[in-house]
């Protein structure tokens, strides 16, 4: 039984419904040790029949045996396996691929196969050797002979140890010397007791082998003995091919992104660009968001919520003590609903609220220092809970007969050089409300300065004044201090303000009224958040757009690649590479690219937000930026994802061309 038979081989071509034959029954049997030449007319179909006996071309009609067995050329993966494991390819136009060097073109084959790292190394290096090149491993395709490159492609071929190599038309480039030399090599592989097939238009190059098969009109003319095969047999089998490993296909990937490093460095940077806009609108968003809450809760404690009478009419209602207001409830121009006793318990009920203060306020407020003139038209309220340390820019909270004043509207107006100077001075205030019997009478007390505020709101009372003093004060002049318009209410955790506050703004009275009108700090916080959050994202989005543009700019790339490297995928195929390793090949590709693209935009962010930081600092002492690791994982997710959708359709496209067409590419 011969090693490989096949019998009665017809292939057509079709030009629409033309049909063109080109082999018409040909049936020829292969032993081990043969070096085989076959001869024929150019455009005689030796190539097309090459094709079949290598388990490139799945289109005909007959079989193919090998070693008694017939291979199932339906089947693909069968095919793969075949040219992985059986044959060895050598071309005419050598076929190496441009961006790997010599040791690398030699070393594809041997990744699929199950030999350790250093074992395919120095199997490469010795089968180079073999050839005369163990001086050129290094070398890039572009940078041999003819003769050298077609000594890489044998080498190559030998590489995964096949029984069977291919060669067509393998000196057909070559001058007489290379030819002597590539022939001799054949004849040292067919003498190992390989099967050597060769296509050749040169008698010469056919009477060096042992028989000559002549091709004639898609049949087998005569055929002719020149010498016995070897009987060598060849040692067993020490390989085993294996699949193409992932790691191989994205180490592949990896040299042909560094081997154009310029343009995937340009395409990548492109990329990066909309990675970066989204990374540094999310962190701008955040700090604003950040430096928002910080500003408001340093003006207002956010676990207390201030509480006033809920009235249709006057809907904005008074925060922190009402403006238009007279302490004791009573009020000149404008009727306020007061806060009584019992509605005050009704809240101090309420789960998580520890404490509940009168709101007082007192404008159209006089006060004056010793031998200094009177400053008027001041607003006061007593210092609540609501308020918060960190409002005060010098001194301390008000203890009993303490104030504590405003820097610009009070302290500098005492002393305008040294404001903080005033801390210490005593001061009297005065001013005129109506008592319980609706007389109008004035409130005056001696006061201590105890501290300065900054005010940044000018609609917020901004002297503060101890509570007790105040209050001591009113009782003095029988001012009713059990009737406000506001109170502040105290809750124990910040997470339960927002629960509390709806609460305050459900409780009804008798008559099914809403009775009160609660704002807390935290929701205005969290409407602030909000907008701010909506104009980050809107901003991100934006940049997103630039993002459709880079994957678009992949998808190109990919594109561009596959058609520029059909010839490669080509050769891949006919190396053995199944569908799914082209696909990998250049799904990674893009995967690399976009994660150096998600690498460079993360570093640029971080970069540029800290030097806006930098510039921004004089503002404020705060990071505007701040990027969290969230915002990098997104932009790394949403690089891979793109990378990912890009290379889909470009690299499913290089997996589906026809290796026969591939390897005819220019
Ligand atoms: N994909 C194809 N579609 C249509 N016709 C084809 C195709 N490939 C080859 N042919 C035709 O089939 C015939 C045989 O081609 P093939 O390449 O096998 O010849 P060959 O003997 O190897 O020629 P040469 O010695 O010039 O390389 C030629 O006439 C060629 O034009």
């Amino acid at each position: 039984m011969a090693f490989l038979e096949i019998n009665n081989i017809k292939k057509s071509y079709y030009l629409g419904k033309e049909e063109f034959p080109v082999l018409k029954g040909i049936t020829l049997d292969f032993e081990l040790g043969e070096f085989v030449s076959i001869l024929g007319e150019s455009g005689g179909g030796k190539s097309t029949l090459m094709n079949i006996i290598g388990g490139l071309d799945r289109e005909f009609q007959g079989e193919v045996k090998v070693n008694g067995e017939k291979l199932d050329h339906r089947n693909e993966k069968e095919l793969d396996k075949y040219r992985r494991e059986t044959v060895g390819y050598i071309y005419q136009s050598y076929n190496l691929i441009s961006h790997l060097t010599v040791l690398d073109n030699v070393l594809i084959s041997l990744d699929m196969t199950n030999l350790s790292k250093s074992e395919r190394e120095s199997r490469a290096k010795h089968l180079l050797e073999q050839v005369g090149l163990s001086a050129h491993i290094h070398k890039y395709p572009n940078q041999l002979s003819g003769g050298q490159k077609q000594r890489v492609a044998i080498a190559r071929a030998l590489a995964n140890d096949p029984k069977i190599i291919i060669a067509d038309e393998p000196t057909g480039a070559l001058d007489s010397q290379n030819t002597e030399e590539v022939l001799k090599i054949l004849n040292g592989i067919a003498n190992e007791g390989r099967l050597v097939i060769t296509v050749t238009h040169s008698q010469e190059v056919a009477s060096t082998g042992t028989r000559i098969v002549h091709l004639i009109d898609g049949k087998i003319g005569d055929e002719q003995r020149i010498r016995p095969a070897s009987s060598q047999s060849m040692t067993a089998d020490q390989m085993q091919s294996r699949k193409l490993p992932l790691a191989v296909s994205f180490k592949m990937a990896l040299k042909h992104l560094k081997f154009n490093f310029w343009r995937n460095s340009l395409i990548a940077f492109g990329t990066a660009i909309g990675l970066f806009a989204v990374i540094l609108f999310s962190g701008l968003g955040n700090g604003i968001s950040g430096y928002i809450s910080k500003q408001v809760t340093a003006m207002a404690n956010p676990q207390v919520v201030s509480v006033s009478r809920y009235s249709k009419t006057t809907s904005q209602g008074p925060e922190n003590g009402a403006q238009n207001s007279r302490p004791g409830g009573t009020s000149t121009t404008n009727e306020t609903k007061t806060i009584t006793e019992s509605q005050l318990e009704e809240i101090k009920q309420l789960k998580n609220v520890t404490s509940v203060e009168r709101s007082y306020t007192a404008s159209s407020v006089t006060i004056k220092a010793n031998n200094q003139k009177e400053i008027s038209a001041l607003t006061f309220t007593n210092w609540t809970k609501a308020i918060t340390k960190e409002s005060l820019v010098a001194g301390h909270a008000p203890k009993k007969g303490e104030i504590v004043i405003n820097k610009t509207e009070v302290a500098k107006r005492i002393s305008k050089k040294n404001w903080k100077d005033v801390i210490g001075k005593k001061i009297r205030f005065s001013y005129v409300t109506t008592n319980k019997a609706k007389q109008p009478v004035t409130v005056a007390a001696d006061v201590v300065i105890s501290g300065i505020v900054e005010s940044s709101n000018s609609n917020m009372a901004s002297n503060y004044i101890n509570t007790a003093t105040l209050t001591h004060a009113l009782k003095q002049a029988n001012v009713a201090t059990d009737k406000t318009s506001s109170v502040a209410v105290k809750i124990n955790d910040l997470d339960q303000v927002n629960q509390v506050t709806k609460q305050i703004n459900r409780i009804r009275n008798q008559s099914d009224k809403r009775v009160f009108k609660a704002t807390s700090v935290s929701s205005l916080i969290n409407t602030i958040k909000t907008y701010i959050n909506l104009a980050s994202t809107v901003l991100a989005a934006i940049a997103g757009i630039s993002l459709i543009v880079s994957a678009l700019m992949i998808i190109v790339t990919m594109y561009m690649s596959v058609s520029a490297r059909t010839k490669e995928i080509g050769i891949l195929r006919a190396l053995g590479e199944s569908k799914r390793d082209i696909r990998r090949l250049f799904i990674s590709e893009s995967l690399i690219i976009g994660l150096a693209s998600a690498v460079i935009g993360t570093l640029v962010a971080y970069g540029s937000g800290a030097v806006l930081n930098i510039a921004l600092s004089s503002l404020a002492a705060f990071s505007f930026v701040q990027i969290s690791w969230i915002n990098v994982i997104t932009v790394f997710a949403i690089a891979l994802i793109i990378s990912l959708i890009a290379a889909v359709l470009p690299a499913r496209h290089a997996a589906s061309v026809n290796p026969i067409d591939a390897l005819s590419a220019e």
